[in-house]
């Protein structure tokens, strides 16, 4: 029997890999299937993994109907097992309704593959359907990591560097690399006052996965004591309580 598959994690934390690897491994077993996405980093129509591989998939716009889309495959004589759909949070609750209904009566796979909440904690409503619906959600082995080293789980935004609690729940970025001084490592923006940053200067947009109590106190890696300025490599200890392992 067919399912309803969702994985999902904080950014960064392989979800677009393991599609791939998924995609890869059914169809080395003689399988097929569709691959869908929606406004990823690199560019419409693909799956990107920041391990460097990009696939072409099938852009997933507000009006798509993935009933009627894979109605349509088949009745041309496409034969489909499975369906991996990536950045499932930005989809609707109706396509994800529609998702379920192609599990169920149409007997294919459905791999969804999606971060759950927002940079304001929030559920984007694709992936709160998900969870609603899903036959199995399942939170990805490799974990993202905080500053501090515990597994980060929330995702925070930047905008110029600073921490943003207010705009857009949908801004297409990347997460800053901490380690790399030179890089830039972030996604430059048309301006857009609902994104911020400062007046008269496109705003630099970025994200940092973070553990819940540094994305409570609004701590990212550039306002937190400097861990990468420190060139003794045990400042993990210092956020742990007092007499916990
Ligand atoms: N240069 C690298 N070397 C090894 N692993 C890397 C490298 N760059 C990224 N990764 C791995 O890729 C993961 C991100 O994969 P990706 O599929 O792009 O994540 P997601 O789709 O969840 O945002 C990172 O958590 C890390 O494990
Ligand atoms: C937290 C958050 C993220 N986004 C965007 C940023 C990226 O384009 C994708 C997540 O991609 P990844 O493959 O999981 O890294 O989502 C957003 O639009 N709004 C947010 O709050």
């Amino acid at each position: 029997m067919a399912e309803l598959l969702f994985f999902s994690g904080t950014m960064d934390c392989g979800k677009s890999t393991l599609a791939l690897q998924m995609d890869h491994n059914h169809k080395a077993r003689g399988r097929r299937g569709v691959l869908f996405s929606s406004h990823d980093r690199a560019g419409e129509s693909m799956i990107s993994s920041r391990l460097g591989l990009q696939v072409a998939a099938v852009e997933v716009f507000p009006e798509t109907d993935f009933w009627i889309e894979l109605t349509l495959r088949q009745t041309m004589g496409a034969r489909i097992d499975y369906v991996i759909c990536d950045e499932a949070q930005f989809y609707t609750v109706d396509q994800i309704d529609q998702l379920a209904r192609v599990v169920d009566e149409m007997d294919i796979d459905v791999f969804g593959f999606g971060i759950t909440s927002d940079f304001r904690t929030r559920l984007f409503p694709g992936s709160q359907r998900l969870i609603e619906l899903a036959d199995r959600v399942q939170v990805l082995q490799v974990e993202a990591l905080c500053w501090c080293g515990k597994r980060a789980t929330h995702n925070a935004r930047t905008v110029d560097g600073v921490m943003v609690v207010e705009g857009d729940q949908m801004v297409v970025g990347d997460v800053d690399q901490p380690m790399d001084d030179d890089a830039p490592a972030v996604v430059r923006r048309p301006a857009d006052p609902s994104v911020g940053g400062e007046p008269g200067r496109d705003p630099v947009v970025g994200y940092e996965t973070l553990c819940r109590r540094h994305h409570m106190r609004r701590q990212t890696s550039r306002t937190s004591p400097s861990l990468y300025s420190n060139e003794d490599p045990l400042p993990f200890e210092a956020e742990r309580e007092p007499g916990r392992l």
